[in-house]
């Protein structure tokens, strides 16, 4: 709803009321009518102000009512109405204007800002685009390439920001509502006939061709596959050649297009489950919202490699002080530089002084005493981890939460060479990680609920997702990465090539196929693994292609052996110019060391198409989601998606793997796996797991219904 009151006795002050973001809502938008209508038939009122309650103008459309039926006065004559009043409005925009809230600030002939505001056209990310005639009046206010580069990446300026743009008139330090009132007297007597941003020509540009063209590549670059973004871009394009009324008719045609289509669908999922994962709960019923973290004002970071760099850059620009230890003195030295280089692009691109005086360096565990939080980030070595947490376990104050980056080993393991187990949980980041958004926090079987509600919190302050999951080999990420490359490795022993595969996980919208990236994560790191795991040994009298009693492709071991880990040594499953070199060619040894490989083997290569390489990779990798939701390591299917797009850079307009299987049908994933796993008994993965079978026998409910068929798992505490 909206509230209405007259104020300084000529004003009419409308404040939007629906906490916590004043989306709007059929009952927002019936209240700015109303409000409206009021403020402009009342004779005393000379000018009108639009605010938000408590300090928030307009977090935009009320998302959750896409799924239903419009309801209410529909937002763009809404807007025209109020661009079209005869007295002026004047937006005054505290906290956030975004969306439609910024569509409807666009319909105001003035805008002032708090210079701390947030504004932006985020429907992007939404799978839309600013439907509400933003695409048409923002172009013709701040020109095209400003309008290009907002509306298509979604990003968010300051009101500062805005100023320089021109998208409001004034900016603020102080009450922005009381600001605005005055603004309002001030012009209380001006007719606001030219105000009106719609009858703004769109400012001239002298290669409008090229412009869009560059826009257009850009955006198909950046996210493969997604409608939005080019939908973005036609908008505009039309804003920059059309008239407004035949602009705001593209823009209708395109956002019909997208509203409907599945990407939108999939992205406000995404939307709602990235806050959702933050609502977590652990077997034992601990929760969100009856746990109260930990104090984190001292953290140490242990190991300053690749992982210990990011986490504790992360860690300073989210206010903690950290003490950055490292035993191998070149690492040392280079990870100070390093880490000082990354605090201080950080603290220019958001225009504060880098605190270098938040971290210092040691060279021994003695600063473990005095800190709050441990986080360790040594060599995936269970050995050593080991005896790094004993010596931890001994040397921390009491209470001291001790926590460990490990990409996959057994967090209980850890929690049981120390005094107090139930302080240990897993913080699994994601390189580089003081960029990537997502954080995988593990709870051991003894992990208490504050440990985890303290890792949590750690990771929000970070600005991470942070994703509660169970104890298990890999968790939910990497275990479900296990299955998807081994697919991968089948498909080029029975005949494809790493380009083929590569190619199609790109168009379904990968970032990277899975040997590109393999080759950039350096092929090394799984030979380890592998190696760690007792896979390299070949039992006597069997296969080299059977381990441990199932299919295995020994094929990335025997690149290792040749030293090929990929980008670093210039050669893996592509080739590169040089070590470190980033262009990935296709390699003609690669291609021959292939075809020996299958005739040593009596592997007959066949054709293998688009589709199998598509099912074979990602049905894999979903069936293991589903067992991840069967064994109860994750709580839900939107943990699992929300740790997909986020760390592993599944498509966002795809929702995420589980939301994607239901897309897909689950009847026609369950049947795809069954013919699959006929034809290769010999791969577990392949064989559709039960939790799958029992939604399918009761109707494939949609993914939101999927946890009413988990099992309560057994409290672990
Ligand atoms: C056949 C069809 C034909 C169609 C024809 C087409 C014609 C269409 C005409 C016009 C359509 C107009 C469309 C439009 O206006 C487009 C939009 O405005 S889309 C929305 C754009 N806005 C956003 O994307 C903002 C989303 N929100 C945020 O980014 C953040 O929430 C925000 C920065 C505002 C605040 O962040 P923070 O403080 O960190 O809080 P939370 O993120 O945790 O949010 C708190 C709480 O609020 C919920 N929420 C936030 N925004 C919205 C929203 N816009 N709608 C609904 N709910 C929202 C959020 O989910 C949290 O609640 P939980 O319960 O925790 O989930
Ligand atoms: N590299 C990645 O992409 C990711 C790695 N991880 C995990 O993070 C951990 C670290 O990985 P990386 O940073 O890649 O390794 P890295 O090899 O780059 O760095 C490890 C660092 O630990 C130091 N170190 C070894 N023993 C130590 C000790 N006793 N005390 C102090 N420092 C010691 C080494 O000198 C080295 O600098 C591993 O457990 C890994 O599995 C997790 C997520 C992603």
């Amino acid at each position: 709803m909206a509230q209405y009151s007259r104020v300084s006795g000529t004003v009419g002050l409308i404040t939007l009321l629906n906490p916590p973001v004043n989306a709007l809502s059929a009952a927002v938008r019936q209240g700015i009518v109303d409000t409206l209508d009021k403020a402009l038939s009342d004779r005393k009122v000379k000018s009108v102000v639009i605010c938000g309650h408590n300090g928030k103008f307009c977090g935009g459309a009320d998302i959750r009512e896409f799924s239903s039926p419009l309801t209410g006065p529909p937002l763009i004559p809404l807007i025209q109405g109020v661009e079209s009043a005869a007295k002026p409005v004047v937006a005054a925009i505290d906290g956030v204007a975004l969306g439609g809230g910024l569509e409807l600030a666009l319909g105001c002939h003035y805008r002032i800002a708090h210079s701390k505001a947030r504004l932006g056209l985020p429907e992007v990310h939404l799978g839309l685009l600013p439907g509400a005639g933003g695409s048409q009046r923002l172009p013709r206010l701040i020109g095209v390439p400003a309008a290009l580069d907002l509306i298509t990446t979604g990003r968010h300026v300051t009101g500062a920001e805005a100023l320089q743009l021109g998208l409001v008139d004034k900016v603020t330090d102080r009450n922005t509502v009381d600001e605005a009132v005055k603004f309002a007297l001030s012009v209380a007597d001006q007719p606001p006939n030219s105000r009106r941003v719609s009858t703004f020509p769109c400012p001239r540009h002298p290669d409008l061709d090229a412009l869009f063209e560059g826009a257009m590549q850009r955006v198909r670059q950046r996210a493969r596959g997604a409608l939005a973004p080019v939908a973005c871009v036609q908008a505009i394009r039309a804003a920059a050649t059309l008239p407004y009324a035949q602009g705001m008719e593209r823009e209708r045609e395109l956002m019909a297009t997208l509203f409907t289509s599945g990407q939108a669908r999939a992205q406000q999922y995404h939307f709602f489950a990235q806050r959702a994962v933050g609502r977590w709960s652990m077997p034992s019923g601990a929760r969100w919202d009856t746990t109260k973290p930990g104090a984190v004002h001292k953290a140490m970071v242990i190991g300053l490699g690749t992982m210990g760099r990011g986490i504790s850059v992360a860690l300073v620009q989210a206010g903690v002080s950290v003490v950055a230890m490292e035993t191998n003195e070149k690492q040392l030295m280079e990870a100070k530089q390093a880490i000082s280089s990354m605090l201080e692009r950080g603290a220019k691109r958001r225009g504060v002084a880098p605190a270098l005086d938040k971290i210092r360096y040691s060279w021994n565990m003695e600063p473990a005493a005095d800190v709050d939080l441990v986080i360790e980030a040594v060599f995936e070595d269970m050995a050593l981890k080991k005896k790094l947490f004993q010596q931890l376990s001994a040397l921390c104050k009491p209470g001291t939460f001790l926590c460990s980056n490990t990409s996959g080993l057994d967090v209980d393991q850890l929690a049981s060479e120390t005094r107090h187990p139930e302080l240990v949980v897993g913080m699994h980041f994601f390189a580089p990680a003081h960029v990537m958004k997502l954080l995988e926090v593990v709870y051991g079987s003894r992990s208490s609920p504050q440990a985890v509600a303290t890792a949590m919190e750690l990771g929000k302050r970070m600005g991470k997702v942070s994703v509660a999951v169970g104890n298990c080999r890999g968790f939910v990420g990497n275990r479900m990465l296990k299955p998807y490359l081994e697919q991968a490795f089948f498909l080029l022993e029975e005949g494809t090539t790493p380009e083929f595969v590569d190619q199609v996980l790109e168009e379904f919208g990968f970032a990277m196929g899975v040997f590109r990236m393999s080759d950039l994560s350096g092929l090394d790191v799984g030979w380890r693994v592998r190696k760690a795991d007792g896979l390299l040994n070949v039992s006597e009298g069997h296969s080299a292609r059977i381990r441990q009693g199932c299919r295995y492709s020994p094929l990335g071991d025997l690149l290792c052996e040749q030293g090929r880990f990929g980008q670093k040594t210039g050669r893996g499953w592509y080739q590169y110019d040089k070590p470190g070199g980033r262009v990935a060619k296709p390699d003609p040894w690669l291609h021959g060391f292939l075809e020996k490989f299958r005739t040593q083997h009596g592997l007959v290569a066949h054709r293998i198409d688009h589709q199998e390489v598509l099912e074979r990779c990602l049905y894999a990798l979903m069936n293991e989601g589903f067992r991840i939701l069967e064994d109860g390591i994750a709580a839900g299917p939107e943990d699992i998606d929300v740790i997909y797009v986020l760390g592993y850079s599944w498509p966002p307009h795809r929702g995420g793997p589980m939301f994607y299987a239901g897309m897909v049908g689950l009847q026609k994933v369950l049947e795809r796996l069954e013919h699959y796993h006929q034809e290769h008994p010999d791969i577990p993965s392949l064989k559709p797991c039960n939790l799958l079978r029992k939604l399918v026998v009761n109707g494939s409910p949609p993914v939101h219904k999927w946890r009413e068929f988990l099992k309560k798992p057994q409290s672990q505490l």
